[in-house]
């Protein structure tokens, strides 16, 4: 048997050999590194997010909320990564984005996974994948099941709060649009923590994984700005308008809603 090394067990030789830059200009390591590092970091927060998920809809919440932390530090890392990038200028950019096509983030299919764990679903957004189809069939069955958050309502209804028939089962696809129970239930698990604790923890939990995404899509939003202005996207998008709307749609809405009230 072969002996397992660092180089090995780590499959560096494949890894390292997967930057490919089409152009000549000197950052294109940077954005394919980044880019890269982003996925990795997003496959890990797929695995996290989809037991944390299942965890929830078994009532063990403890092992939940230790994946949605760990989700939480990851967020707080691909944060940071905008920092590395706005060290790409105008200028730097404008060399290599002759080279890209019509290719853009739009088309992460991880990113759009997550998105839809965390409950924004759109099936419209199914479409770019349409040609790769195992990745389209996958996309199609996160969208199919319920979220982490209608995973949470369907808690609060086993915990015997009144919840609509149509929160606890639907066809999943469709987005969610806030009901009034779902606020009601959460306004009385904030209004006594001590007797409801696990329940405060998880929408804690949630609204902490709620701020950490927008935080990322603002600092896309802003590095977008500062290095494409207000250019039209690769992706066929306005670019920044198109990002500006998207920081509209909060994941977990009646968390929000419900704080008005406290
Ligand atoms: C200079 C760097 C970047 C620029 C100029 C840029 C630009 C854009 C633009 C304009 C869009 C809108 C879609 C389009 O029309 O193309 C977009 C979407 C997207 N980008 Fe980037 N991006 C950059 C870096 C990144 C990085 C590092 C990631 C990390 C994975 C990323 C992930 C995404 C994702 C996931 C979307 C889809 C967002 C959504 O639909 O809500 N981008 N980007
Ligand atoms: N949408 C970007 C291009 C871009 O950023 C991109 C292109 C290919 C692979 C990843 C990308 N990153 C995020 O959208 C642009 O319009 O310049």
């Amino acid at each position: 048997m072969t002996r397992i090394t660092y180089r090995s067990y780590l499959r560096l030789p494949d890894l390292l050999d997967c930057q490919s830059p089409l152009s000549d200009a000197h950052d294109e390591l940077l954005f394919i590194t980044i880019h890269q590092a982003s996925e990795l970091w997003l496959k890990l927060c797929l695995h996290e997010l989809h037991a944390a998920r299942d965890h929830i809809a078994r009532d063990e919440l403890s092992p939940a909320f230790k994946m949605m932390a760990r989700v939480g530090r990851i967020m707080a890392q691909l944060i940071q990564s905008w920092e590395v990038l706005a060290t790409m200028t105008p200028a730097d950019y404008a060399m290599m984005r002759g080279k890209l096509g019509t290719s853009s983030g739009f088309q992460s299919d991880q990113y759009r996974r997550i998105e839809f764990l965390l409950g924004n679903k759109n099936s419209g957004m199914l479409a770019p994948h349409a040609a790769e189809p195992a990745v389209h069939a996958v996309l199609a069955a996160d969208l199919a099941a319920p979220s982490l958050y209608d995973e949470a309502i369907r808690l609060l209804a086993r915990r015997g709060f009144a919840i609509a028939e149509d929160r606890c089962e639907r066809d999943w696809t469709n987005p969610y649009a806030p009901h009034p129970d779902v606020e009601r239930a959460w306004a009385a698990v904030y209004a006594d923590t001590a007797r409801h604790w696990d329940l405060y923890e998880l929408a804690e939990k949630l609204v902490d994984l709620d701020y950490r995404v927008q935080l990322w899509r603002f600092g896309h939003l802003k590095t977008v700005e500062r290095v494409i202005g207000f250019k039209a996207g690769t992706g066929g998008t306005a670019g920044v308008a198109y990002l500006a709307k998207v920081l509209e749609t909060p994941f977990f809405p009646e968390l929000l809603t419900v704080r008005t009230a406290l």
